[in-house]
């Protein structure tokens, strides 16, 4: 991979200053490459949402940044210093650079507003000189793009499935073609079927737009499936980081080696799969067995 990086994280450090503080995330130095998924792994408590939320500013008191920078090198060729953004500033970044897709963000649509409404809500706050007849337009290309199909544009959150409400979400988040898309857990509440096929289609979309992708979750073999990269976590601090297949076949680090043993799938006779490669360096003959 050329270095093209997209997100550089330097020296980070989150506590929560509580009346026990919690060093949540400690002296994190992480580089993204534009275009590539990262997968953001490790046990419940250990800093990912911390880490994902320090990148998209929202963290609140008590949580505060001690040291370190977070820079976005946008593709328009200057450096955004995520720490340093003004109100105003945060408005443009969030949707619009960065997005987010938390775990149960289904939930987070209004059940009683239509998915046309909540879609154009975006370009309108965003995008206001969009007109109407656009804005329905880059909606329903939307819908089809995340295979919710623009026949449901007029729908009620209440009247689709959770799969198809986390997809648009999904859609939400790439309404603006944001240079990076953060993923929290974001399918973990679906049934495996319809996880995978959600995934294949990030992976896709991600091939067809060039953003990147922070993806988190506890689950290591869907990781491995998807990521070009794995960043193990472990009390705050990434103890491992590297290239899925790398991870797999020889984890450096004694934690990574029990996380890769907690998975049955993985370590068992008929353990392995066939990764969803969606380019020529991933294909189906790449299988990791
Ligand atoms: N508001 C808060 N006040 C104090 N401590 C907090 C707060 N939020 C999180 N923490 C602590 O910070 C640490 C990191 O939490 P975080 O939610 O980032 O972990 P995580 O890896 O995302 O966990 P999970 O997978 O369960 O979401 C944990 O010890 C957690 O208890």
């Amino acid at each position: 991979m050329t270095d093209d990086t997209l997100l550089s994280i330097r020296d980070y450090n989150i506590v929560y200053e509580t009346e026990r503080p919690v060093h949540a995330v400690r002296d994190v130095n992480l580089k993204l490459q534009r275009g590539e998924i990262l997968g953001l792994a490790g046990e419940s408590g250990c800093g990912k949402t911390t880490l994902a939320y320090g990148i998209n500013r929202l963290l609140r008191p008590p949580a505060v940044i001690r040291t370190g920078s977070a820079i976005l090198h946008d593709k328009g060729g200057y450096d955004i210093d995520i720490n340093a953004l003004k109100v105003k500033e945060l408005r443009e970044y969030r949707w619009d650079k960065v997005s987010m897709v938390f775990q149960g963000a289904m939930n987070a649509l209004n059940p009683v507003i239509s998915i046309e409404k909540q879609l154009g809500d975006i370009f309108s706050t965003h995008r206001p000189q969009m007109s109407k007849a656009d804005r329905r337009e880059e909606s329903a290309g939307l819908l089809d793009l995340i295979g919710v199909g623009r026949d449901r544009l007029r729908s009620f959150p209440h009247e689709l499935s959770g799969g198809m409400r986390q997809r648009v979400m999904i859609a939400m988040a790439l309404a603006l073609k944001p240079q990076l898309m953060i993923m929290d857990e974001p399918t973990t509440a679906l049934d495996v079927l319809v996880q995978r096929d959600i995934l294949q289609e990030i992976s896709e979309l991600r091939s067809q737009f060039g953003f990147s992708v922070i993806f988190i979750t506890h689950d290591l073999p869907l990781l491995l499936e998807i990521s070009d990269r794995i960043a193990v976590m472990l009390q705050g601090e990434i103890v491992e980081l590297g290239t899925a297949e790398r991870i797999f076949r020889r984890p450096d680090h004694v934690y990574t080696e029990r996380l890769l043993q907690s998975f049955p799938s993985l370590t068992g006779e008929r353990g392995g799969f066939i990764r969803s490669g969606n380019d020529e360096t991933r294909t189906k003959d790449e299988a990791i067995v």
